[in-house]
Order: C-alpha cells, then structure tokens, then sequence
C-alpha cells in the first residue's frame, strides 16, 4: 500500500535539526516548519513502506502555537510556498521562542551523546546576541546560486529547484544595499558575497564563472567601490581545497577589525559569519581559556587567527601559541595576520594529521578548538585527551558533535567545568555553544 501523501499530525517536542517528532501509526515522522504541540495538516515529503521514519512538511496549521508568528521572510513560509527556500527555517516561531526551543535540543544531544545528567548538571539557556534584537541583518556572508535567467536564487529546503531571491532579511543591510538582486549574473553559477563588519559596508562579491567574459558584464552593473573577483575552486575539501582568485575590481579580501586587532580575510577564507560573533566569542574563548603570560596555548582550527591573535598577546613573548589550519586560503590569511607575534607557529594542515605530533612535542597549558560542524574525529579526541592538556576550550556549531565530543573527553579525564550557548544564527536552528573542558 503506498503511503497517504497528506496527514492531518500533532506535533511533539523538537529534535535536532529544527524539526519536531510527531507521530502516525506508530512511525516517527520528522516533521518541519511547525512548533510543538500544534495539529497540522502536513505533506509527506520522504515516506518510503520500509522507511524506518518520514519525513514531512507542515502545509496547514489548524491549531497553532502561541509562539507561531508571521514568517520574517515570505520565500521561506511553507504556509505560502509548496517548496520554500532554506535558510530561516525558524522565521515563523517567536525568537524568545526559537531559544528556549534550540536549549531544549542542546539538552537533549547532552543528555542523550554526552551523557550528562539533568539531575548533576545545570544545562544552559540559549543567549541573545546583544544588539540585535530582531535577529534580523546578520549575515555578513551570503551564497546564492544563479537561476538559468541570470537572477539571484536559493534551492528549497528538499529539493534542487531554484527560487528567484527578491530580498533576505537576515543578509547584512551592507549587503542588501549593492542591489544584487536586479544584476543580470548569465553566465555565473554561484555568488558569494561578505560584507566587512569593521564598517558596515566595504562589500566584496565573488563570482564562480561558467562563461568567460561574464564577471566582466557583472562587474559594469554593481556600483562603485565594490570588491569583484572570480573564484575557482581547484577541487579538494573545505579544509585542504585549492582555489584560484582573479581580482576585477578593488580588492579580492576585505579588513575586520576585532577588541582593536585587524584581520584580512581573503574572499574564499573562512571568517564567522554573524556579524558580532568575531568579537562575541572572542571575548567568551579569553575569558574561558584565562591564558597567562609565558604560556603555551593551541589553537585547533584556527581559521585566520582570530583567537591566535590575542591569545598570542596574552601569552606574550615568553609564551608559545601554535595556530593550525587546513584551507590553504585562510591559513595565508592567518599568516599574514600573525606576522607580527613571533610566539605563534603557523602550521597549516589537518588536525587530524598533526595533533599527535603537537601532543607529544609541546607541553600544552591550554587548547582552543573551533571544528568544523563534525567535529573532532575520534582520534583528535583520543590524543588531545592522552596530551594531558590541563583546560581545552571548545566551541562548536553543532550541539550533537559537541555532546559525543563532551562524552570521549569526560572518557577520557576530563570534566565540562562550564558550558554557554549563544543565538549566532536566529531565525535559523543553529546555535553556537562554547565548553570549557578542566583535567579532573
Ligand atoms: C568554524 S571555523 C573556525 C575558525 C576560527 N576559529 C574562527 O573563529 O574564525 C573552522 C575552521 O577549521 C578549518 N578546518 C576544517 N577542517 C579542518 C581540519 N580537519 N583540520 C584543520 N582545519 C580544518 C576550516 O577551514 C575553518 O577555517
């Protein structure tokens, strides 16, 4: 019998991944778009007879929560779009709402991956980003494909059919004022755009060009003092990819500036993309790690140095920073921007390959690691764990990672002394959670 292609569902608690478990004939059905506790007419959007669970998409809501609110942003409101577009996939729930929802799935992943108990452990609130009470106009990096027309679009949230962007609240006003959106990109398949957040407004535009020729005809409709250059990735992964960048106009990286350091960030390099997150969690890691003068300090994934920086000066001369980084762009960024802190070895390469090494060559007071979404690999864990290292300071985009990462390091010696979890990406179910991580 095949599967009914629409149920009418009451919606239960959130899962990670933003959506809430409901329930029919006994299967689990993942469902989005909803809030917990509302009867929802959904579509079945992956239902296969063998299926272990579906997946669905709420299209109706005939009882809805007291936190549901008008969606932020029309193109993403499956009330209003069969296939809306991803990237504000809590835009129709209160933001109060969206964090104490997003510490719920914290809570959970900690309880459930990381073994923590409710009873012995105080699990935390999720914290609003101080000055952007709206969640709104944060984005200082956008991605956008190109629809066959020539026009700025975004993939639905499950599939690869593209919708013609007209506006994104979340996307940095910098951002939204170069008028991307009536630009003719033919013979572009994607557009990156970064804004720097020193000045709210130097923007640079990166083009990945199918046709020659056409990031010129771009480059004529954007307005004066915009950064333009052709990107080409020559293959490999986020952390040990190459890429190629022709500047066009101005500058292919932008300056930010943070707590009174600068950093250039090349167009392909990495750099967080809230626009308070640098200065936010750099403030949070100081505070966390506590590093002293004459100490020796690494920085796991470090980006373009942007803990490696004041870390650096923390420790000072007589201390040791070691600031590692596998993409090749961001780490001659993070060369540049650790020119003038002798203390720091710049290596660039993967975690994975040189933590034994680090482990076992350095006498390590304290590590900062910022991993990617997956975070640390088994054997990251095993031999950041075996090294002794006294504090480890963890932050992490992805509660799930951060809790089976939590479980091997309590494993193996060590114990959360604290753990604090920001709203770096609202209207979206992502959050960013920092631990510090004490030898017992
Ligand atoms: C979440 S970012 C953090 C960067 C930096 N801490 C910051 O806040 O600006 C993770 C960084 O790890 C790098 N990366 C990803 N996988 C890696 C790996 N296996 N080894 C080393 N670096 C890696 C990425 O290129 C990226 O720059």
């Amino acid at each position: 019998m095949n599967a009914p292609e629409t149920l009418e569902l009451r919606l239960g608690s959130i899962a990670h991944g933003g959506h809430t478990v409901a329930r029919h004939e006994g299967r689990v059905i993942f469902v989005r778009h909803g809030i917990p506790g509302e009867l929802v007419n959904v579509v079945l959007t992956d239902a296969g007879e063998t299926a272990k669970f579906w997946r669905a998409d709420v299209v109706e809501v005939l009882e809805a929560s007291e936190h549901r609110v008008p969606h932020i942003w029309d193109q993403a409101d499956a009330l209003t779009h069969r296939d809306p577009v991803g990237g504000a996939e809590f835009g129709h729930i209160s933001l109060d709402y969206q964090r104490v929802l997003k510490a719920q799935v914290a809570a959970e992943q900690l309880t459930r991956l990381g073994g923590l108990k409710a009873e012995d452990y105080n699990f935390p609130a999720v914290q609003a980003v101080p000055g952007n009470a709206d969640g709104l106009g944060w984005r200082t990096r956008m991605s956008y494909s190109v629809t066959e027309s020539g026009h700025l679009a975004m993939s639905g949230f499950r599939s690869n059919e593209l919708t013609e962007i007209t506006q994104m609240p979340l996307a940095h006003p910098g951002i939204e004022a170069i008028g991307l959106y009536s630009v003719d990109f033919s013979g572009i398949d994607r557009v990156e755009v970064a804004v720097s957040s020193r000045d709210d407004s130097t923007v640079l535009v990166l083009l990945s060009e199918v046709l020659p020729g056409a990031a010129l005809r771009v480059a004529k409709q954007l307005p004066e003092g915009v950064n333009l250059a052709v990107f080409s990735q020559m293959g490999g992964s986020a952390a040990d990819g190459k890429g190629e960048l022709e500047v066009i106009t101005g500058n292919g990286w932008l300056t930010e500036q943070v707590l009174g350091n600068f950093f250039r960030i090349t167009g392909e390099g990495f750099w967080q993309v809230h626009r308070s997150a640098a200065t936010l969690l750099t403030e949070r890691v100081m505070d966390l790690t506590a590093p002293e003068s004459g100490e020796v300090v690494a920085d796991l994934y470090a980006g373009a140095g942007l803990f490696s920086l004041p870390l650096a000066e923390a420790v000072g001369p007589q201390g040791r920073v070691f600031s590692i980084e596998g993409a090749p762009g961001t780490h001659a960024d993070a060369k540049k921007n650790l020119a003038q802190t002798p203390q720091v070895t710049v290596t660039r390469g993967r975690v994975e390959r040189l933590m034994r090494q680090l482990a076992r060559e350095a006498q390590l007071d304290a590590v900062v690691l910022d991993p990617p979404r997956t975070g640390l690999d088994k054997q990251s864990a095993a031999e950041l764990a075996t090294s002794g290292v006294p504090r480890i300071c963890y932050v992490s985009c992805d509660p799930a990672a951060f809790a089976r990462d939590t479980a091997r390091l309590m494993a193996r010696g060590y114990e959360l002394d604290h753990m604090e979890i920001h709203d770096l990406y609202p209207h979206t179910h992502h959050m960013e959670s920092i631990g510090l991580f004490v030898r017992r």
